[in-house]
């Protein structure tokens, strides 16, 4: 078994809270955290094995970008089960990536899984047909965002798909402070105290930037995808599926 702990990483009170990283300790506690903070996660990820079985090619490869501990890829590579694919999975953080080799291990999935440590900035995306960025392009810089999409476009085949999910704002501001207020009560009922809400709210506001689903569609289509879709929406948090 590989270790894993509860998130109590802003339990305490901190001196000064620091910009969040997916460091060791993060990678420790993270099954439990992103559970416990993404309203829907635990829907997504088996939809993520779902649209994967539909949109596969044999022959190709399929990417998950910002694989973490592999609870996506692993979605994917169960949908996989009929093709011949190689499922490419990469993470810039080596905490993750140690771990996830173990998760991989573990699995009981056919199809080849290759794991990198790699900046996705800087990986070659080709002859693909799906491509998963669950929850991690909103962790890329904005100005990096329409090249990274744009790239993805152009490395999957016509009929390809990208499962984009990500934390989303929502202008008029009232909207926002609904859904927000929502999010934290889903995080409230999950067991975080309010100290350990608003602490990692401070860790995670120079690092994760939300934008708004108009925006990442607008973007999308100019990225080079003929249609994009909201497939699931809880709260403040989405998943769009684009096809090239
Ligand atoms: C919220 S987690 C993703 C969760 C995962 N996809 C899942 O479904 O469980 C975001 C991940 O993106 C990774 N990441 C952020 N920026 C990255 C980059 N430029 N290159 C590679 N990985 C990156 C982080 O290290 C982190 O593991
Ligand atoms: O928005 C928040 O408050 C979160 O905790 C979200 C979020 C995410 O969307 O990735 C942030 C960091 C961790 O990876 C787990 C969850």
């Amino acid at each position: 078994m590989v270790d894993q702990k509860p998130d109590n990483i802003y339990a305490s009170p901190l001196d000064r809270v620091t910009d969040f990283a997916f460091d060791d300790a993060v990678a420790r506690v993270f099954p439990d955290m992103i559970q416990r903070s993404v309203p829907g996660y635990t829907t997504i990820i088996p939809m993520i094995g779902l649209i994967t079985e539909r949109y596969a090619k044999s022959g190709t490869n399929c990417y998950d970008l910002g694989c973490s501990l592999g609870a996506s890829t692993l979605a994917m590579r169960h949908g996989l089960k009929n093709n011949q694919c190689t499922l490419i999975a990469i993470d810039n953080s080596e905490a993750m990536i140690k771990r996830c080799e173990h998760y991989i291990e573990l699995d009981n999935g056919v199809a080849p899984v290759e794991l990198r440590c790699d900046d996705i900035r800087d990986v070659e995306i080709e002859n693909a047909s799906v491509v998963t960025l669950n929850f991690t392009l909103q962790f890329i810089r904005q100005e990096d965002r329409p090249e990274m999409l744009k790239k993805i476009a152009d490395g999957l085949h016509d009929g390809g798909a990208l499962i984009l999910s990500e934390k989303v704002y929502f202008e008029p501001s009232q909207e926002q402070e609904i859904l927000e207020t929502l999010h934290y009560d889903f995080k409230r009922a999950n067991g975080y105290s309010d100290l350990e809400i608003s602490q990692k709210r401070s860790a995670l506001e120079q690092v994760l930037i939300p934008e708004t689903i108009e925006e990442h569609k607008q973007r999308l289509l100019d990225s080079g995808f003929s249609s994009v879709a909201v497939w699931y929406q809880c709260f403040n948090f989405v998943s769009l599926l684009a096809i090239k």
